[in-house]
């Protein structure tokens, strides 16, 4: 039997390469998408709304029914809209695949309890690279003292409307953890005017936009005399789309839960 994936948002930038990766994986097929009440696309088949072969069906506003009747759906939206897909998760029991970023303290506590009812795959990044990168610089952040200030810079599209990017603060994240913190605790998301010298053991975040840059993240280790750093650079929305099929075939037959790429990739 084929793994029925449905995608959220399927006229968004990440939503039309969803469509056509779940179409050009074996054992996958299109169960449908959704879009907000008045995009101009609603109606258009999915396939053809990829760029690809039509699919036989049609882009909808039925979220609702997209939950019912998928094995598993893929959400790259928004954070108000992925609160209340979740909840739809929870009330089919079907997988949800969550790369929306953004996400604020409500919707991660309407996630967390719709993860009681649904397996929940979260991740600000679905790519195996950032996600091997995530640990290296936990690793990293262990074995080196608060003389190594750790600095994160990321630069991506003119469109991305959050700051720092999910991918940045997830990697924040795990240098923290890696240094026994909370990112809370230490995070200086952004820095303008007398400033004052640099707090020691403080995680610093940089931020640029511009262009079509797909995502790329830099996380800085500097020291008196050296420094080390870790970056990643995406040149194709694909490795994402991969990463969240992947997650959406993984997450069949798992118990509710609330998962990450680590899980799914074997990390
Ligand atoms: N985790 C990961 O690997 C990645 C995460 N992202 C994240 O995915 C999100 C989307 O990114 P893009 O595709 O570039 O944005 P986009 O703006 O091109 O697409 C989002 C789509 O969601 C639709 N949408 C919003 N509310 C909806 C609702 N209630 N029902 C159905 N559709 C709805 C919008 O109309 C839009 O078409 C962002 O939060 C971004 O940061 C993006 C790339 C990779
Ligand atoms: O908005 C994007 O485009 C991306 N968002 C994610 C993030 O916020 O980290 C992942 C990727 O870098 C692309």
């Amino acid at each position: 039997m084929a793994t029925r994936i449905g995608v959220v948002g399927a006229a968004g930038r990440m939503g039309r390469m969803l469509l056509a990766t779940i179409a050009a994986t074996p054992g996958c097929v299109i169960a449908g998408g959704t879009e907000r009440p008045g995009n101009p696309a609603l109606g258009q088949d999915l396939g053809k709304l990829a760029g690809i072969e039509p699919a036989g069906v049609v882009l909808t506003t039925d979220s609702d029914a997209l939950f019912a009747g998928a094995d598993a759906v893929l959400d790259f939206t928004a954070p108000a809209a992925t609160a209340t897909h979740a909840s739809l998760a929870a009330k089919h029991g079907h997988a949800h695949i969550i790369g929306t970023t953004g996400l604020e303290a409500p919707e991660r506590a309407t996630i967390e309890a719709a993860a009681k009812r649904a397996p929940i795959v979260l991740a600000p990044n679905m790519s195996l690279g950032v996600n091997l990168a995530m640990l290296l610089v936990e690793q990293m952040a262990k074995a080196l003292d608060t003389d190594w200030d750790i600095e994160i810079v990321e630069m991506h599209h003119r469109h991305k409307v959050d700051a720092p990017s999910g991918t940045a603060l997830g990697l924040g994240r795990a240098a923290a953890k890696g240094r026994g913190v909370s990112l809370d605790s230490v995070a200086q998301r952004s820095r303008d005017g007398i400033t004052g010298e640099r707090r020691k053991g403080d995680i610093g975040f940089a931020t640029l936009r511009g262009g079509d840059v797909v995502g790329e993240h830099r996380v800085i280790f500097a020291a008196e005399g050296e420094r080390i750093e870790i970056g990643h650079i995406a040149t194709s929305r694909a490795i994402f789309a991969r990463g969240a099929v992947k997650a959406a075939i993984w997450a069949q037959g798992k118990p509710p839960g609330l998962y990450a790429m680590k899980d799914v990739l074997g990390l």
